[in-house]
């Protein structure tokens, strides 16, 4: 990182860090790591790569390959994160029981990282509400969870505000506010431009209205993890302490291993951790836990008269009952000519959440039909919950998935006539049609790589030019 840190913030800094200062000065200066998390539902986990202590499933890779050239990461096989988000790990297993089905919101969701995250980590039985206030974002944000594809998940683009509709409703919420980004100016030396004192109050006020905001969401007894990638206190700890003055809040505290260089902070009762670039190997983040102690529960959900859910019919549900594993587990429901598959579990709670938010996605779209003709839908092609024998698939080398990707033509010489899944290193990327002579590629425009390919297609050591973690 070349360029000055704006003067106040390093006053405050070296004010917050005293002696250590120095140190964190230096790590600034190095640059960043590299890392990713896996998606072991589709891939096994690494054996040659460095563990980010506090994640599982997290790695550091040597050196930052070009992402967008494997075919991989849009196979879902692996999600590009930065290390020190991971913490949010810790918090889920210490804070509640991830064995039974909860009923989970993650606030701030866009692009993804911390969804997918809580995605994994959730029973099959829960499910998970990940919203986006930012229209743009959500649809990114609906992307990488269907490439991530567990299927028990609803993307949502509402307002904070709009949660208080769902009272007492959700077991745990995330909120990953919008913040000043000071944990960012190594990755990003821009987000130094925006920088302000003025907007640092400008984000804790927000913070504060948002946490206000969905609070009622939240059932007594529930928990919220709260996270920003930025440093001062006044966005993190003095928040929760304030919302402490709000609500009925209880800190929760969280067993840390001190090799993995977390600095816990308390402020008027309240624990925070924190993760500075000197001590942990990751960008600046912070995260606390709290538990709701009194509050509001959730009213009892009737039926709605006029349901926003409709029924598959028999002759419909027919067509695709043999596409899921576990298909008694899925409700197929069918909005205008879609089929999708919702948890069967929560249809009532489903139907709440229809009604009120502004669902972008939901479940595992299955088919689009027309004429009792089902079209399979790319979120089918990368869901975990596939039956692996339903449609031939075609392994294709690393040019030809990067054509199917970049939606080009590509042949598929083994491949019979019809729908057939393209895949990579036996991970489904996407659906081709076969007819006669020729492939229909039926990738998704919006889900193309947009790059130019024409070098790396040249390049006789294509399948070198990006460090896979898996495969
Ligand atoms: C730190 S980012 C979230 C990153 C995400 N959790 C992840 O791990 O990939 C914060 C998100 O909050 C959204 N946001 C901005 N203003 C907001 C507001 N007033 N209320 C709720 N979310 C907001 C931003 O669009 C952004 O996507």
């Amino acid at each position: 990182m070349s360029k000055p840190l704006p003067p106040s913030f390093q006053t405050r800094m070296q004010a917050q860090l005293g002696p250590d200062f120095p140190a964190f000065e230096e790590a600034l200066a190095a640059p960043s790591p590299t890392s990713v998390r896996v998606n072991t539902a589709k891939v096994p986990l690494p054996a040659n790569l460095e563990r980010v202590p506090w994640a599982e499933t997290g790695f550091y890779l040597p050196v930052r390959p070009s992402f967008t050239l494997d075919p991989l990461l849009h196979g879902g096989a692996y999600y590009v994160q930065e290390a020190s988000s991971m913490f949010l790990e810790q918090a889920l297993k210490q804070s509640v029981e991830l064995e039974e089905p909860l009923a989970v919101l993650d606030l701030c969701g866009a692009p993804g990282g911390k969804s997918t995250h809580i995605a994994s980590l959730l029973s099959p039985e829960s499910l998970l509400v990940a919203n986006e206030v930012i229209r743009t974002r959500s649809n990114i944000l609906a992307e990488n969870i269907q490439k991530w594809g567990t299927g028990n998940v609803v993307v949502t683009n509402n307002d904070p505000s709009h949660f208080g509709q769902l009272t007492g409703f959700f077991d745990l919420m995330v909120v990953d506010a919008p913040c000043s980004g000071e944990g960012m100016f190594r990755k990003d030396p821009d987000a130094m431009d925006e920088w302000s004192e003025a907007n640092v109050k400008l984000c804790s006020e927000r913070q504060r209205r948002i946490l206000m905001d969905v609070w009622d969401a939240l059932k007594p007894g529930g928990v919220l993890i709260y996270s920003t990638c930025t440093y001062n206190a006044e966005e993190n700890e003095l928040n929760l302490a304030w919302l402490a003055t709000q609500q009925d809040v209880e800190p929760v505290q969280l067993q840390l291993q001190p090799e993995w260089g977390v600095t816990e902070t308390q402020e008027e009762g309240m624990h925070g951790y924190r993760f500075y670039p000197h001590r942990a190997q990751g960008e600046g983040f912070f995260l606390a836990v709290v538990r709701k102690t009194e509050g509001e529960e959730a009213g009892k959900f009737r039926k709605s008269k006029r349901p926003y859910l409709v029924q598959a019919s028999k002759q419909e549900k027919m067509l695709v009952k043999d596409w899921l594993k576990n298909s008694d587990d899925w409700e197929i429901v069918k909005h205008q000519d879609t089929l999708r598959a919702l948890p069967a579990n929560w249809m009532l709670e489903l139907e709440q959440i229809y009604e009120k938010l502004r669902v972008v996605y939901g479940g595992i779209e299955l088919a689009e039909v027309l004429k009792n003709n089902p079209k399979p839908l790319p979120a089918l092609a990368l869901s975990q919950h596939l039956a692996s024998e339903v449609f031939p698939r075609v392994e294709v080398d690393v040019a030809t998935a990067l054509k199917f990707l970049h939606r080009e033509d590509v042949t598929l010489e083994e491949a019979e006539n019809g729908w057939v899944l393209v895949q990579f290193k036996g991970i489904p990327l996407g659906w081709g049609k076969k007819l006669q002579n020729r492939v229909n590629n039926h990738y998704p425009k919006e889900w193309r790589i947009r790059m130019s390919l024409d070098e790396a297609l040249q390049d006789e050591n294509l399948s070198q030019l990006f460090t896979l973690p898996v495969g």
